[in-house]
């Protein structure tokens, strides 16, 4: 019988008290762990200061208070032309990417992965919240068990081989058990605080740091009827349903952005949180990932979702002859946006996901 012990696990230390009480875990289950942080993005501001340098710090720290070894590496390259290049074009083409799944299917379970296995590791372990369990069809990815923190939406572009290799302690888990865990282990991260917001914007101005990679061609905004309503700075800038940063006053109910001409240039504007025009009642997706590697041929259904933090919706998914998915809704759905994942679940498993391409609108607007 194998023992923990000559089982190699290396976990992604992100010096975050997530990834810190994972590694905590597997070395109390007598695992042989090993800390990798990596280094995605230099972030080095004008003082000098680098938040990565900062991370890696509570990394080390964590690491020497629980005796086992760590490295870090550099992706920096990887995450530029797998992610960020993404990220670019999406937002250029006038929607609005996820590099966080971006993130997780090419850098955190492939380069990293890859890089752990040339180390001689039988698995990658990370912080995330979400379950993987053996089946006999084999791997199933679940959500955690902590429904305010399952993380799976973000793992929607794994495959099953992927999945195969993976740990996920922290899916059995809830949060607030988790500090406690920390705590309990006197680890250094304990009391740190979590991490917010896309990892390379941090909590810089998203308008700003997107300006310094893609020129903002400023415009005109409209009403559905096509009365001019001010100026926009750049389509990019906004996406579907923003409410904040219009400029728009007077009276009435408030003003939303509810659809974006790029051949015009022109940011439609519509009055009230339920226009019409931002609800849809499905989607096209491309580019599906199903983690069980069966693509369904026939038409069948299940709940979705469209963003991250949302309650499952009822759909139909219908499969086109092009390899694309029709993704019709139960229930009319507000402000689905392309660029974003539609990702799919039956139950407590994520069955995979893949890019929002077009919405079906509703019923026509009322102009
Ligand atoms: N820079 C990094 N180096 C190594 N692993 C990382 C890094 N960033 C994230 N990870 C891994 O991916 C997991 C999920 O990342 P996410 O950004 O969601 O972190 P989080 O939930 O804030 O976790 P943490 O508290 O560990 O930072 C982390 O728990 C960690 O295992």
């Amino acid at each position: 019988m194998t023992d923990n012990k000559d089982i190699r696990v290396v976990v992604g230390m992100s010096g975050g008290v997530d990834s810190s009480v994972t590694a905590h875990l597997l070395k109390e289950q007598g695992y042989e762990v090993i800390g990798i942080f990596m280094k995605n993005w230099d972030d080095t501001d004008e003082n000098g200061v680098c938040t990565a340098t900062e991370d890696y710090n509570d990394v080390i720290r964590v690491c020497n208070q629980l005796g086992i070894p760590y490295y870090s590496v550099n992706f920096e390259k990887e995450y530029w032309h797998k992610v960020f290049t993404y990220f670019l074009e999406e937002y250029k083409a006038g929607r609005t990417p996820n590099p966080d799944v971006m993130c997780n299917k090419e850098i955190k379970f492939k380069a990293f992965l890859e890089h752990a296995f040339a180390l001689g590791a039988d698995y990658v372990a990370t912080g995330h919240y979400a379950r993987v369990e053996q089946s006999e069809d084999g791997v199933k990815l679940l959500r955690g068990i902590d429904r305010n923190k399952d993380q799976t939406y973000f793992l929607n572009a794994l495959s099953r081989v992927q999945l195969e290799k993976v740990m996920f302690p922290l899916g059995e888990i809830e949060k607030p058990r988790v500090r406690e865990i920390a705590e309990e282990a006197g680890l250094a991260t304990a009391g740190k605080k979590d991490s917010t917001g896309i990892c390379f914007i941090g909590e810089r101005n998203f308008k700003e740091f997107l300006s310094q990679y893609l020129p903002a061609q400023k415009g005109i905004m409209e009403t559905v009827d096509g009365t001019q309503k001010g100026s926009h700075d750049g389509l990019m800038y906004y996406t579907l349903g923003q409410r904040q940063g219009l400029g728009i006053g007077g009276a009435g109910e408030p003003w939303f952005v509810v659809d974006k001409d790029l051949k015009r240039n022109v940011l439609i504007v519509g009055q009230g949180f339920h226009h019409p025009l931002l609800y849809s009642e499905g989607l096209t997706a491309s580019g599906i990932n199903w983690i069980a590697g069966n693509v369904p041929e026939k038409t069948f259904t299940c709940t979705a979702k469209f963003r991250y933090r949302q309650e499952d919706h009822g759909v139909t998914v219908e499969p086109q002859k092009d390899g694309t998915f029709r993704v019709l809704f139960d229930e009319p759905e507000r402000a689905v946006t392309p660029g974003q994942y539609v990702v799919f679940y039956d139950g407590e498993e994520c069955l995979g996901g893949g890019t929002i391409e077009e919405t079906i609108k509703a019923a026509a607007p009322a102009v």
